[in-house]
């Protein structure tokens, strides 16, 4: 059976952008780029050229896409212009892009308020806009926004709006669900009679996720017939954001009834490095990964309940609904005081440590951490900590340093400028090989002054923790009052860029942060072979 090809159209360089807290240098924009067209994307829009100095800059300098098209947006030409006469409107058509994707009203209601003109006028300025990209032999698309809501107000309306593009040559009509309140059943209902007027593939979709159904929403419209995509990856966007890209091409490549009916441009290799590009983007962005983001979380094939991680050890199918390697994730098997036998024993073998599963210390190990746990520590989300704690009860793991004592001060004063400023200090005393070592250090803040001033000079143990680098900080009260116990998380990465958790429980938040630090260069210092 021949299969119908749908085209992923990727906007996380424009409305990925329109994301509050995101800013993309024109840098970030070119590795974005090149990494969307090395996964298979078929459209990467670059931005608004025109719009502001970074986006001017990338289309003027085009990155180098092997495969993808390259899309610049911007919107119908202004009221009371002309298309020859309106330059922001000329420096969307004639930037480097091979593709324009003009946004344009469908909504009467929008018509009549924002842009306050008559409505002809509006229809007449969307086939205008989309003949000049065509005159200026470019690919048109046309984004028709708030389609949904305008179709539901007025379909006439909205109809000719989307009617006056295609009919002006757009190639393709790109349904946009703009406010994001749409729902899947309206959405497939709508979508089955614009393909009335238009057929599918000529159609598209672009969702948002102010219900949480933008992928939803997504699928029910390729289901119903568009043969189009926009979306973002790990759902970026205005507000809530856009349909997830991440979600998105996955489910059309592994699920019925896309599999085997769709094909799209990326091979079943380039889905492998999906994981890869999604966390590519929160590098860029210095964000931690969406932990539960579904395919590409780092806890999307995390398994913890006892029963689950048992049956997982005799059939992976029996609790993942796809493999993991298939978007390039990987499993955890966590242990916690869900967990049984069976979770500890995968855990301990994805760690790297092998062990008997008749070894007498695998039950002091079980009862250690659910001992700890009832304490507070968690080790589901602090692998690192899991594995000190292991290899300790196996007598793996030496005594690097000793730590004697640490203070921390923190305070306000007036710096050589006269400016008032927080300071925080720290002072740690370790014995390294019988030596002593006093080390003060200055931080952002008492955490990172004590992490600085413990790594200061360990000795022969130091040249190993050159790289290592404090990435995440997470505190958690777990108990109300003065009976408060405090749980500090801790990520670090290293040189090669593995990121590792590590735990520290204490009634003394600083207490719990140091314990969670030294948990971090006892691991580090441990996978680097270090020997005491
Ligand atoms: C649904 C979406 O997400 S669409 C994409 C939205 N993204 C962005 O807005 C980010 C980039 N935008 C920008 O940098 C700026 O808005 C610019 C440079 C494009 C325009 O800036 P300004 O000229 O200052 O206009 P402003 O931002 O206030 O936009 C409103 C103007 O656009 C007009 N307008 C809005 N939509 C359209 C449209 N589809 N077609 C024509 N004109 C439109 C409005 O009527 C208004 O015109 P007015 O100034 O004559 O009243
Ligand atoms: C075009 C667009 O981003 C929207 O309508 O949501």
């Amino acid at each position: 059976m021949s299969k119908d090809r749908l085209y992923i159209y990727d906007v996380t360089l424009r409305d990925g952008a329109q994301t509050q807290g995101v800013d993309f240098s024109v840098d970030d924009k070119r590795q974005i780029a090149e990494a969307l067209d090395a996964l298979g994307i078929d459209y990467v829009e670059g931005g608004w050229p025109g719009a502001n100095p970074a986006d001017t800059e990338f289309f003027s300098e085009r990155p180098a896409l092997k495969k993808a098209r390259f899309a610049a947006f911007g919107m119908t030409k202004r009221a009371g212009r002309s298309v020859h006469n309106d330059p922001g409107f000329a420096a969307v058509v004639n930037s480097s892009a091979e593709a324009v994707c003009l946004v344009g009203k469908t909504w009467d209601f929008q018509v009549d308020v924002a842009l306050g003109i008559p409505r002809s006028e509006n229809l007449e300025a969307i086939a205008e806009s989309i003949a000049a990209v065509k005159a200026a032999g470019r690919e048109a698309l046309f984004d028709a926004e708030h389609f949904f809501d305008g179709y539901k107000a007025n379909p006439d309306y909205a109809l000719e709006c989307i009617k006056a593009a295609h009919e002006a040559g757009a190639e393709w009509v790109v349904l946009c669900d703009t406010n994001g309140g749409s729902m899947p059943s309206e959405v497939h209902e709508i979508v089955s009679e614009v393909l009335v007027e238009i057929p599918g593939i000529r159609l598209g979709i672009h969702a948002h996720n102010d219900t949480e159904q933008a992928v939803a929403n997504s699928l029910a419209a390729v289901e119903a017939g568009v043969r189009q995509v926009q979306g973002t990856l790990n759902g970026l966007g205005e507000r809530c954001g856009n349909a997830n890209l991440c979600s998105i091409i996955p489910s059309l490549m592994l699920k019925e009834p896309f599999r085997d009916t769709l094909e799209l441009g990326i091979t079943t290799d380039q889905l492998k490095t999906l994981t890869r590009a999604s966390r590519m983007l929160d590098e860029i962005l210095n964000r931690a990964p969406a932990r539960h983001a579904a395919y590409v979380g780092p806890s999307a094939f995390a398994h913890k309940g006892g029963l689950h991680s048992s049956a997982m050890l005799k059939d992976t199918r029996t609790y993942e609904h796809v493999p993991p390697e298939s978007v390039g994730n990987r499993r955890k098997i966590l242990v916690s005081d869900q967990a049984g036998r069976s979770n500890l024993l995968a855990r301990l073998a994805d760690a790297g440590i092998d062990v008997d599963a008749k070894d007498p210390r695998l039950s002091k190990l079980l009862e250690d951490i659910k001992e700890r746990e009832h304490l507070g520590y968690t080790y589901d989300g602090a692998e690192a900590s899991f594995e000190l704690l292991a290899r300790r009860v196996l007598g793996e793991v030496p005594e690097f340093f000793e730590v004697d004592r640490f203070r921390v001060i923190v305070e306000k004063r007036h710096n050589s400028r006269g400016e008032l400023t927080t300071v925080s200090e720290a002072m740690v005393r370790v014995r390294v090989d019988g030596e002593t070592y006093y080390n003060v250090d200055f931080g952002q803040g008492p955490v990172d002054a004590l992490s600085k001033a413990l790594r200061k000079d360990l000795g022969k143990y130091s040249s190993y923790l050159a790289d290592l680098s404090l990435t995440d900080y997470k505190v958690r009260i777990l108990t109300a009052g003065t009976e408060a116990i405090t749980r500090v998380m801790v990520e670090s990465k290293d040189g090669k860029g593995t990121r590792f958790s590590t735990v520290g429980v204490s009634e003394n938040i600083v207490d719990a942060s140091f314990e969670a630090l030294v948990d971090a260069i006892y691991l580090k210092l441990l996978r680097d072979g270090a020997r005491p």
